[in-house]
């Protein structure tokens, strides 16, 4: 039986440790930053401001002391956003067990390095053989109701995956075990830099139509750069690139969707990070992304027009007009 460290008690760590809970875990501890939501996860068994509608099962428990939530630990989870893992390793990284599954729930690229999120696990001190990512279309409120969701469980060591798709298998959650950390984390960051745009689409008034472009579009950008850093296309097509890019870009519950709806009716990006909202990972990675596929030769004008929005440089009525009025070409390229 499963006991795991969940470190980050947002709003997919909070899932996340309902669904480990449901797959017959033995204890989870939760990791928070602040007292407040511990004490609550820990004394009323709810996480006052994530999800707080799910009321916790009793092995789920909190504590703001890493050397506390990591104490006996056969499974530890990182799930805390993308740009703050790194420090948060280095400042939590003693305390963690040095021969258990890492599972990485974060989709996002590190700004400055270019580093995939295994990656920055891997440069805190973690074995690559140990890092396992969990990524697929698993909008958390959705799951929170134990809504059916497949995922996809990526380890580059098979047994370790498969040692936590066993974990957190549950008749609402069916994971589905992968080798392709690429691919599969490649996925996982670029859809929302692509739900973005979507939502910006929508704000703007646009339709179906022009959704479903954007959405293709989008996976044609994430293939390429996949292709350029050695991702299996057959991933990408898969939950934790197609499954992933339709949840995202499609459902209203979408953070990244949300940030980009504002922005098409005419938010500024500063009036909307004002508004205090959770993890949009997209807003940060858009620029890591477009990095990371310059750095290959990789064309992503749709991941390359959203960063211009986010840095205020272009409206995006105009980057609609850039977008639609570049060379024609083959579908293929
Ligand atoms: N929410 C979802 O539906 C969902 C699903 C799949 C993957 N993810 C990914 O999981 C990761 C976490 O997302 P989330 O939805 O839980 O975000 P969230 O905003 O709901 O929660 C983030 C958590 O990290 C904490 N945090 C913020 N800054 C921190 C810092 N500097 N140091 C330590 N902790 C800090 C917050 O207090 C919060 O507990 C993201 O990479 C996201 O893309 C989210
Ligand atoms: O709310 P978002 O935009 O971070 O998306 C959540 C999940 O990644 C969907 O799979």
């Amino acid at each position: 039986m499963t006991r795991a460290a969940i470190f980050g008690a947002g709003s997919w760590g909070t899932a996340f440790a309902q669904i480990l809970a449901d797959a017959g875990a033995e204890r989870v501890v939760l990791w928070a930053r602040r007292p407040e939501i511990a004490d609550g996860i820990r004394d009323r068994r709810r996480n006052p401001d994530y999800l707080p509608e799910i009321e916790l099962d009793p092995v789920v428990t909190a504590t703001t002391d890493p050397a506390e939530a990591a104490a006996g630990a056969d499974l530890v989870v990182l799930a805390v956003p993308s740009q703050t893992v790194r420090a948060n390793l280095a400042e939590w990284g003693g305390h963690l067990p040095t021969d258990v599954p890492v599972v990485s729930l974060m989709k996002g690229i590190e700004l400055g390095t270019g580093l995939r999120m295994s990656q920055v696990v891997e440069d805190g001190g973690v074995a690559a053989e140990r890092i396992v990512v969990v990524t697929g279309p698993n909008l958390s409120r959705e799951i929170a109701a134990r809504q059916p969701a497949a995922s996809v469980v990526a380890g580059a060591d098979h047994a370790a995956a498969d040692r936590v798709a066993a974990a957190c298998m549950t008749p609402y959650f069916r994971p589905y075990t992968q080798t392709d950390v690429v691919g599969a984390e490649l996925g996982g960051a670029v859809k929302n830099v692509i739900a973005l745009a979507v939502g910006m689409a929508e704000g703007l008034g646009y339709g179906d139509n022009t959704k479903s472009s954007l959405i293709t579009r989008g996976l044609a950008e994430t293939a390429r750069l996949g292709q350029a850093l050695g991702a299996d296309p057959a991933t990408l097509m898969g939950l934790a690139g197609v499954g992933d890019l339709i949840a995202t870009c499609m459902s209203p519950l979408s953070r990244n969707h949300r940030v980009g709806v504002a922005l098409g009716q005419g938010q500024s990006i500063e009036q909307v990070l004002a508004v205090p909202h959770q993890t949009a990972e997209g807003v940060k990675s858009c620029r890591s992304v477009v990095e990371l596929g310059a750095s290959q030769d990789v064309e992503m004008p749709i991941c390359q027009g959203v960063t211009a929005v986010v840095a205020g440089q272009i409206t995006p009525e105009r980057l609609t007009g850039e977008l639609m009025t570049r060379a024609r070409k083959h579908e293929r390229h």
